[in-house]
């Protein structure tokens, strides 16, 4: 077994890809959360809608002024993950699963669903990623390192409706897939496989995932994504939810595998809420027995990523005002490129801050159903049911299809008669649907339909001594097909950039060198784009493309973004790091306080008024210096130097401490100078410790403004004093000599 993972060091892709043969999941099924029944507490808040935490998990930015910490929603999180190269793809999963998600998705390759049967090895993908046994086992096997590491379950999932739905079934169930899309509506509206083939080959996948304890998630959201109006669509969603989930539960799967896949169906600038939360709604009320696996909207997002992430926002304040089991992530980049590393990051996020930011809502606000929403939640249920009753009147579900019911562009009962038919004797793989002879005997475990068990058999493969559902060595494992189009080649090519001396910067593939660069350019947008070009271009950007423009003001100005390729390595043994600074112990630094009394002055200077961050420095609550026994003076903000000075000469104080965070023009260097000059002129800089902070303040900038120490984002109260206390024990030192 790989060893566990150092959180400090890289994932070994070469390790896991090794002994594949023999390897099998350690467990099997979809695994929820834990919450602990009287809610969470972190960092002295309580939480009522978090599960437990993690044990290695990358925090939000701003948990750095509350402890770290880092609260888990309740609901799973999803991460859609599949760039084509599963191996540069389990580092992208490891990195959504410290930032949160515990729900690995991956898109298939193009075209997959209509591949009769199993693919092998590990070819490359498009649009996602082929699924076969050994992509499974090395993906679980990493989502197995990956688990322990950050303390909770992942649950991978894929796909298994297609035309092969109950081969990749047996293929899931054997390698401990733990989730899968699974709906024979899928296969006909979406991939024209035949209609019948499909329900057939449905009840087996069923039957299949259910004794693997797979969890289901329906294909209800593709009417979403493909109906000309996606929130005109929405009783027929109803419908599409129920006829999966009944069927689901009439061939054994259990209704907590059962999920509905649903998405918020509309966008600003609609009034958003007034469609998509009666529906949220209604769908709950019929479906409460089942899971709801609530999608952010990906049908109206275009190339604007912060657009994108505004929407689903929304989308999931709307789970949260009525419930998600799941809470599944659309990366704000999917309107414009194949989803990047940080943008699948970025999704989750979204999710964790929203979640955590709203806490506990539906204590707070409930939902007006005697309103306006209750009225539109009951139309909705009316055109659902009346569009179920108008199915089976026009001779049940088969029949309707060849109708075009579906995804129509009007709202039932209004009809445009453009909906999606299907010919029930058409489409892919029709005519291949053979019913069993009444005698019919498979020695096969989680088999669908009538299975001739002789009397006395308890499983039905303890007639040939075990299943490959019973027992894993049975499984025949195909290790490659092609000696090139395979993942060891590509790793190969790409092994200097992810265990040797090379960088490049990454979007989507290790060593793809794709950059992306911000302008603004004040022109009209036809020469926008041409001058972005061209500027990316001189940059030395290979292959540049603009991937989003935004007009700021038609003749003003336009928000351009820029892709390209970075056509040279960096030799990371060539770079100068600068050595991390070691802090004195705390014990150190309040025995010397003690010893010496320390007080400052403090305050922000000049025409800034920003004061969080020397607060932060100061205050006792978040480790300021106050914790250390340090007094201090604080002036507040908008101080002048003078003031300063003045300040710490009449207190006597033994340090001056300027927080500059306002940088036009350098007028942050322009500050720190002139408390350097006026404590020289003043004959006090060396009984002064001098030092300044900010967000565009860097440590180096000490030497070239004269002053003892300067700070940037992040620094705390012990980060300063460690300063204070070197510069006062130097001098000591010097005076004794
Ligand atoms: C019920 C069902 N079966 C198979 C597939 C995909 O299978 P092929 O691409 O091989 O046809 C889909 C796809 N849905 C899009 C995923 C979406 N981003 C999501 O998160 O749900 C599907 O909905």
């Amino acid at each position: 077994m790989t060893d566990k993972l150092d959180p400090n060091t890289k994932i070994d892709v070469e390790e896991i890809l090794q002994d594949l043969e023999n390897y099998h999941p350690p467990r099997k099924g979809w695994t929820w959360r834990t919450v602990p029944k009287d809610g969470v507490d972190m960092g002295g808040f309580h939480y009522r809608d978090m599960s437990e935490p993690l044990e290695n998990s990358v925090p939000m930015p701003t948990a750095k002024y509350f402890e770290g910490i880092d609260p888990q929603p309740i609901p799973v999180v999803t991460s859609e993950i599949a760039s084509g190269h599963f191996e540069d793809d389990i580092r992208r999963m490891r990195m959504a699963a410290w930032n949160g998600a515990d729900h690995i998705m991956v898109i298939r390759t193009t075209g997959q669903s209509h591949i009769d049967g199993l693919m092998e090895g590990t070819p490359e993908g498009i649009g996602g990623v082929p699924i076969t046994r050994k992509q499974l086992r090395a993906s679980r096997k990493a989502c197995d390192l990956i688990e322990e590491e950050v303390g909770r379950p992942i649950n991978f999932h894929s796909y298994v409706s297609g035309i092969a739905g109950p081969e990749v079934a047996v293929l899931f169930a054997e390698e401990g897939v733990n989730g899968a899309h699974q709906d024979p509506q899928y296969n006909v509206l979406y991939r024209n496989i035949n209609a019948y083939r499909s329900y057939v080959d449905a009840g087996e996948a069923k039957k299949v995932m259910t004794g693997a304890r797979i969890f289901q998630i329906d294909g209800a959201h593709n009417a979403n994504a493909t109906a000309r109006h996606g929130w005109k669509v929405m009783p027929e969603l109803m419908v599409q939810h129920g006829l999966n989930s009944a069927f689901s539960a009439m061939v054994g799967m259990p209704k907590d595998l059962i999920g509905l896949s649903t998405v918020p169906p509309s966008a600003p600038p609609t009034p958003k809420l007034w469609y998509d939360l009666p529906y949220a709604v209604a769908l709950r009320d019929f479906f409460s027995e089942y899971k709801m696996r609530a999608q952010q909207n990906t049908r109206y997002i275009e190339s604007d990523i912060n657009e994108a992430i505004r929407l689903h926002v929304i989308d999931t304040l709307i789970s949260m005002l009525t419930s998600a089991d799941i809470q599944s992530t659309i990366t704000p980049d999917e309107g414009r490129n194949l989803p990047w590393h940080y943008n699948s990051v970025r999704g989750v996020q979204t999710v964790k801050q929203t979640w955590a930011a709203l806490d506990g809502i539906k204590e707070l606000l409930t939902l007006n159903r005697e309103g306006p929403l209750g009225e539109m939640v009951r139309d909705l249920k009316e055109r659902a049911i009346g569009f179920l009753a108008e199915m089976l009147h026009a001779g049940g579900y088969f029949a309707a299809v060849e109708q075009g019911f579906f995804v129509d562009s009007a709202e039932f009962p209004e009809r445009n008669h453009d909906g999606i038919a299907r010919d029930g004797e058409g489409g892919i793989a029709v005519g291949t649907v053979i019913e069993r002879d009444p005698d019919y005997l498979a020695p096969v475990c989680d088999h669908f339909g009538n299975n001739s068990l002789p009397a006395g058999v308890g499983k039905a493969c303890d007639l040939i001594g075990g299943c490959t559902l019973c027992d894993p060595e049975k499984i025949v494992y195909i290790d490659e097909l092609d000696p090139e189009d395979n993942a060891h080649k590509r790793l190969e090519r790409t092994g200097e950039y992810r265990t040797g001396n090379l960088l490049r910067p990454e979007a989507e593939w290790a060593g793809d060198g794709v950059a992306l660069v911000e302008l603004m350019i004040p022109e009209r947008a036809e020469i926008a784009v041409e001058a972005a070009l061209e500027m990316a271009r001189r940059m030395g950007l290979g292959d540049p493309e603009v991937v989003n423009l935004q007009v700021l003001q038609p003749a003003e100005g336009c928000f351009v973004e820029v892709k390209g390729h970075v056509g040279f390595d960096v030799d990371k043994t060539e770079l100068t790091i600068p050595e991390k600074i070691e802090l004195l112990p705390e014990e150190e630094l309040r025995q010397f306080v003690t010893d010496h009394g320390i007080t400052v002055v403090a305050g922000t200077v000049g025409e800034d008024e920003h004061s969080v961050g020397m607060r932060e420095i100061l205050d006792i609550k978040h480790g300021g210096l106050e914790k250390y026994g340090v007094k201090y003076h604080y002036l507040g903000t908008s101080v002048p130097i003078e003031k300063m000075v003045d300040a710490a000469i009449e207190s006597g104080a033994d340090a001056i401490l300027i927080s500059t965070v306002i940088s036009h023009n350098e007028v942050h260097r322009t500050m720190m100078k002139k408390l350097a000059e006026l404590t020289r002129e003043r004959g006090i800089r060396d009984q002064k410790v001098l030092i300044a902070g900010g967000t565009q303040v860097s440590r180096d900038m000490a030497a070239e403004t004269g002053l003892d120490a300067t700070f940037g984002r992040g620094t705390k109260g012990i980060d300063v004093l460690d300063a204070i206390v070197r510069t006062m024990r130097g001098r000591e030192l010097g005076k004794a000599g």
